[in-house]
């Protein structure tokens, strides 16, 4: 059987797609181990400076594969399992200087949803619809949305989203802030191509920077952010790309980062 998720990196974007389009690309044991094990495949590498985590087929993730925890024999230890490897590859991503694009069409439900909103930026087409969907079959959420959703939209529209699971078209997840751009859906993987090349030849370092200081910022005191910030900035500015970026800015060109 092909690869759960497949992976491509090229001109500086590494390409994650969820491929059992079919089935709605649910997340079963095999595509939470593809896709954590292709996210730490990306560690280390230079030439991976951005990311889209994107779907084939009409959906982007119908969630946890249902068939898979109802048919198992130990219920508990097989969604553990199953939860485990999606968090560690969820962690997996997170752990990237490399920003993450996520590109929505159809379907993010449970899980899927979940997943879509660990994107730095969150690109829907106009058929894109989200539910959390989680507590209507009687579990609780996964994949980082009960840290992730509160902080996108508020603690109560996170609420809300979680206890009656409404669907949530394109239209709305834009009013609320789950995504900040709808396009055509013919429109989906260039719009996201676009935006992730864009970050591509921008400052990795900094952009990592940004992402755990954002991160950092939900638990921290404005003191101790304060504390994290300051280093951070000085670092990078005695950094090549900080180099790099200052004098590009005096001699009125574009800067040249991380080449
Ligand atoms: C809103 C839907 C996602 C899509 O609705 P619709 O387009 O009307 O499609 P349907 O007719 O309902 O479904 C098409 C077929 O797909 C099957 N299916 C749907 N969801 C799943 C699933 N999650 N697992 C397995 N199979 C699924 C459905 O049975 C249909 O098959 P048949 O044609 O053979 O009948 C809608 O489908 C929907 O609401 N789905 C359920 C959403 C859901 O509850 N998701 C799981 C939430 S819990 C979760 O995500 C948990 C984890 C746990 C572990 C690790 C990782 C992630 O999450």
């Amino acid at each position: 059987m092909s690869d759960p998720v497949l992976l491509d990196v090229r001109d500086g974007v590494a390409h994650l797609t969820l491929n059992r389009p079919g089935a709605g690309n649910p997340v079963s044991l095999e595509a939470a181990g593809a896709l954590r094990d292709h996210a730490r495949s990306l560690h280390g590498r230079d030439d991976v400076r951005a990311v889209i985590l994107g779907a084939d087929g009409p959906n982007f993730s119908v969630g946890g594969d249902l068939r898979y925890m109802h048919e198992a024999e130990e219920t508990e230890a097989a969604v553990l399992a199953l939860v485990e490897a999606f968090h560690d590859g969820v962690e997996a991503l997170l752990a990237l200087d490399a920003p993450l694009v996520t590109a929505v069409r159809g379907a993010a439900a449970g899980g899927g949803m979940s997943l879509a909103m660990i994107g730095d930026i969150v690109v829907a087409s106009q058929t894109a619809r989200f539910t959390m969907a989680y507590t209507q079959i009687g579990f609780s959420p996964d994949g980082g949305a009960t840290w992730t959703l509160p902080r996108i939209v508020g603690w109560r529209r996170a609420a809300e989203l979680m206890l009656l699971n409404e669907r949530i078209d394109a239209a709305g997840a834009l009013e609320m802030g789950l995504v900040t751009r709808v396009v055509d859906d013919e429109q989906l993987e260039a719009k996201a191509g676009e935006i992730a090349g864009k970050l591509a030849s921008g400052s990795t370092p900094a952009f990592g920077a940004v992402r755990r200081l954002l991160r950092a910022s939900a638990t921290n005191s404005l003191t101790d952010q304060l504390a994290a910030e300051a280093p951070s900035i000085s670092r990078l500015a005695a950094s090549p790309d900080g180099r790099e970026g200052v004098s590009a800015f005096f001699e009125k060109r574009a800067p040249a980062f991380g080449r």
